[in-house]
């Protein structure tokens, strides 16, 4: 036997199988999906195997060494999207497998067997290598056929469990349950401890009068009782206390109790979504929707109403939603209605933790994942449905090897499991409005907010007014105003800020002087908390400085407004206030997002201040004002999507507020309040938004007229980056059909990084079937290049960053 192995050196000489022959004792036990160690010139690394064969053509085959998983990670669906994956995007294969697999496992922990609680079952071969305990080491276990053969019937009958034993606390968690046994049970009943095992004695006693039948878990009970150990020990020895082990989670969520939530009755509209996807549920179609709703109008509980009825079915749901909307609010939603039948895949989660999320999902042991980006790859085999929350986010897209978006992914499981999946947004980007107006989507729609309750009323102001007559602080004077009457009448606000083009840099007042950082060409940022310059590319850090290195004036200051100045500010103005402040640096420690926001919903402060991370999913009742800081700090970065981007931030702030009883307002502070993507958010107007927003992409060749796909060069040398990038543009220019406009190449906008200098070359076009081929044949071409570490090369087919 043979197996086909895809080996873990990420290269252009090593993306392909290779064949290596299964050891005899591993022919019965081998699956596509499982990794193994292979000899592989001087070396032994890791590979995934993806196919075995009865023979091949190679002559001196060498053999697998040693099988790292005892069953497989990747199943045959993932192994295939895989490789979808390579091709759409031009990464090696061994990046996309790598990709759909928890970090905890890519390390090289060691497996553990463990016999579960029916452990009887399991036949004599087993119970040997086992020896009477219920732990063995993977490496311990027999090599040798037909032990392989059985253990691999025990692992899927889920007798015998496979975990990883994870580096640094991240190990699966085994527990000691004890109970007393039957005899002792009753309160009273007579045992014969002997009179000086007082200990043990007492033990027994309060076990009687406290739990009767009922376990309790070693730590727990060592405590109740002030017991050490040893009494334990000779009451489990002494036949008087039954001792099973357990294996828990590390449930990051396990010390929250979740409100249970039954089904709401629809909405009209809400019911015509729910009945339309679940339509395509019950016949098998892989129907996709996009769920257009306005903030508020309960997109989430038709997801919830959807997936109820997936879970009925025996199948199984992904609910995708961007990182920063996971928040614990949003995990409740989910929780709150399925319960223990929930993964959360969260990037703020430890190793562990996410790998035993994972694991759930794997074991099949949940039904529904809700995650970020990557629980696109949840491994479930039965999929029902997939939901895509906020459809229109650029973080849906990987930017970084393989570069995927998650949404094609969506597609590519929901086309393999026959089951429809539902795009939904407040905002949906242009690409998914015009499939929609198409036909590719069908439109659901949800117009109004839940129970027919009104927009906030929007006003702008123009910031430019306000400097006109002498205001100079980040607040205008009607957003001060409108943030005392909230504080007066016990209400909240949220103030929203922009981090981008917002970050504070420092500059001499003097000549202009903007110290920036050696090894890219960009400006360090100031650091409030330790009072430093730092790039934000390659990390370098320096002093902050107290004269100009360019003119020796002393009037260098730092410039921008992060969000701890406008805090200092806000509290100068408004000293009454109670402000939390949600930025990267109030919430990095675990779990402080989730405390400050719940003070924030106990009513503890009046205002939220803070950055992208509060303009999504927040839902609370009180919140009666938002305002927008600067509306248009994003209108002017150099990307076609900018004007889309900032509709969509104003239009998601704007929905924190009012959705409850009291009616809400937004203040929106501009320089250029006539742009019509601050217009039509103040109007509410997608539609009108949408119009405008097509025409520019007509006039400018951009999605979704044209798809992008972009290639950068970098290089330390200048002359030859600039070489290459002018060899492989002229290269695509000639291989692709007229209709293809091939741009540059130009100098990326960050013109270096880390020392490498950067170029890049820009593709349009409307239909190149050729195009995935020919950039392939460009890696291939600069294989060695690449492979020597000089020249980096990146192909993005679908560019969102063009910095
Ligand atoms: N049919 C319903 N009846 C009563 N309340 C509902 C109904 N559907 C949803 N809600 C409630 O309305 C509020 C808003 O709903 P939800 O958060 O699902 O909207 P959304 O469209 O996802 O909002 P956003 O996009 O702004 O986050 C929630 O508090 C939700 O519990
Ligand atoms: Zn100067
Ligand atoms: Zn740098």
């Amino acid at each position: 036997m043979i197996a086909k192995v895809i080996v873990d050196v990420p290269t252009g000489q090593t993306n392909r199988l290779y064949d290596y022959k299964i050891p005899e004792e591993m022919e019965e036990f081998i699956q596509p999906g499982m990794r193994v160690n292979v000899p592989f010139g001087p070396r032994q690394i890791q590979g995934f195997v993806t196919d075995t064969t009865a023979s091949t053509e190679v002559k001196r085959i060498k053999e697998i060494t040693s099988l790292l998983d005892p069953s497989p990670v990747l199943s045959g669906e993932l192994l295939q999207l895989g490789r979808w994956i390579a091709e759409e995007t031009v990464c090696f294969l061994i990046t996309a497998y790598q990709s759909m697999v928890p970090s905890a496992i890519r390390a090289k922990p060691k497996k553990r067997l463990f016999l579960a609680e029916d452990s009887e079952a399991v036949p004599v071969e087993i119970a040997d290598a086992f020896a009477g305990k219920t732990i063995l080491d993977w490496e311990a276990f027999p090599a040798e056929k037909k032990a392989m053969k059985l253990l691999n019937e025990e692992i899927q009958a889920g007798r015998v469990i496979v975990d990883y034993l994870l580096k640094n606390r991240t190990e699966k968690k085994m527990q000691t349950i004890l109970s007393l046994a039957k005899e002792y049970q009753a309160a009273g009943s007579k045992h014969n401890l002997s009179g000086n095992a007082k200990k043990q004695q007492q033990i027994v006693e309060w076990m009687q009068n406290e739990l009767g039948d009922k376990e309790i878990a070693q730590p727990e009970l060592l405590e109740k009782t002030e017991a050490g150990r040893q009494a334990v020990r000779a009451l489990v020895d002494k036949g008087l206390l039954i001792e099973k082990k357990t294996e828990f989670y590390r449930d990051p969520y396990k010390d929250k109790m979740f409100q249970k939530s039954t089904a709401l009755p629809l909405m009209e509209e809400q019911q015509t979504a729910v009945d339309n996807i679940l339509e395509s549920l019950h016949k098998g179609r892989t129907d996709s929707y996009l769920l257009h709703g306005v903030t508020g109008s309960g997109k989430t509980e038709v997801y919830l109403q959807a997936i109820d009825e997936v879970i009925s079915q025996g199948k199984e749901a992904i609910v995708l939603v961007p990182e920063i909307s996971l928040t614990p609010q949003m995990v409740n939603r989910f929780k709150g209605r399925f319960g223990a039948e929930v993964a959360v895949l969260h990037s703020a989660l430890s190793a562990g933790e996410k790998y035993d999320e994972w694991r759930k999902i794997h074991r099949k042991e949940v039904k529904v994942a809700v995650g970020a980006r990557s629980a696109v790859f949840a491994p479930f085999d039965n999929l029902g449905l997939i939901v895509m929350d906020e459809e229109h986010e650029g973080s849906y897209k990987q930017e970084d090897h393989p570069r995927y978006h998650a949404k094609h992914v969506a597609i590519w499981r929901a086309e393999y499991h026959h089951c429809p999946v539902v795009f939904g947004s407040a905002t949906p980007s242009l690409e998914s409005y015009v499939r929609a107006e198409k036909g590719v989507y069908t439109l659901l729609e949800l117009p109004q907010r839940v129970n027919r309750k009104a927009m906030p009323e929007v006003t702008i102001q123009d910031m430019r007014e306000e400097l006109r007559q002498g205001n100079r602080s980040v607040f205008s004077t009607l957003l001060l105003d409108k943030l005392k009457e909230r504080i007066d009448k016990k209400e909240q606000s949220v103030l929203f800020l922009n981090r981008r083009g917002h970050s504070t840099f420092v500059m001499c007042r003097d000549c202009g002087f903007t110290p920036s950082c050696p090894h890219c060409e960009i400006t360090l940022t100031y650091h409030h908390t330790n009072r430093r310059l730092k790039c934000h590319y390659c990390g370098h850090e320096e002093q902050m400085l107290h004269t100009c290195p360019s003119c020796q004036s002393s009037q260098i200051r730092f410039f921008g407004t992060g969000t701890q100045k406008v805090e200092e500010e806000l509290t100068r103005l408004l000293p009454e206030a109670r402000v939390i402040r949600m930025d990267m640096d109030t919430t990095s420690r675990k779990g402080s997002h989730e405390k400050l926001l719940d003070a924030f919903g106990r009513g503890e402060a009046d205002i939220l201040l803070g950055t992208q991370m509060i303009a999504k999913g927040l839902d609370f009742p009180k919140i009666t004002l938002a305002g927008i800081l600067a509306a248009d700090t994003m209108l002017h970065l150099p990307d076609f999507r900018a004007a889309e981007r900032t509709f969509q931030l104003l239009t998601q702030v704007s929905g924190r507020a009012g959705r409850d009883e009291l009616k809400g307002e937004v203040v929106v502070q501009s320089y250029t309040p006539e742009h019509y993507s601050i217009q039509h958010a103040k109007t509410h107007n997608y539609k009108a938004f949408y119009q405008e927003e097509m025409l520019q992409r007509r006039r400018g060749g951009y999605p979704p007229f044209y798809y992008l796909a972009m290639v950068n060069a970098a290089h330390e040398d200048l002359a030859e980056v600039m070489k290459t990038a002018d060899k492989i543009t002229e290269y695509i220019r000639s291989s692709l059909s007229e209709k293809a406009v091939v741009l540059g190449p130009t100098v990326s906008p960050i013109a270096r990084i880390k020392d490498r200098y950067r170029y890049q070359c820009m593709i349009k076009y409307k239909n190149e079937p050729e195009l995935t081929k020919v950039l392939q044949s460009v890696a291939e071409r600069y294989n060695s290049e690449i492979a020597k570490g000089k020249l980096q090369l990146s192909m993005d087919m679908y560019p969102y960053m063009f910095m």
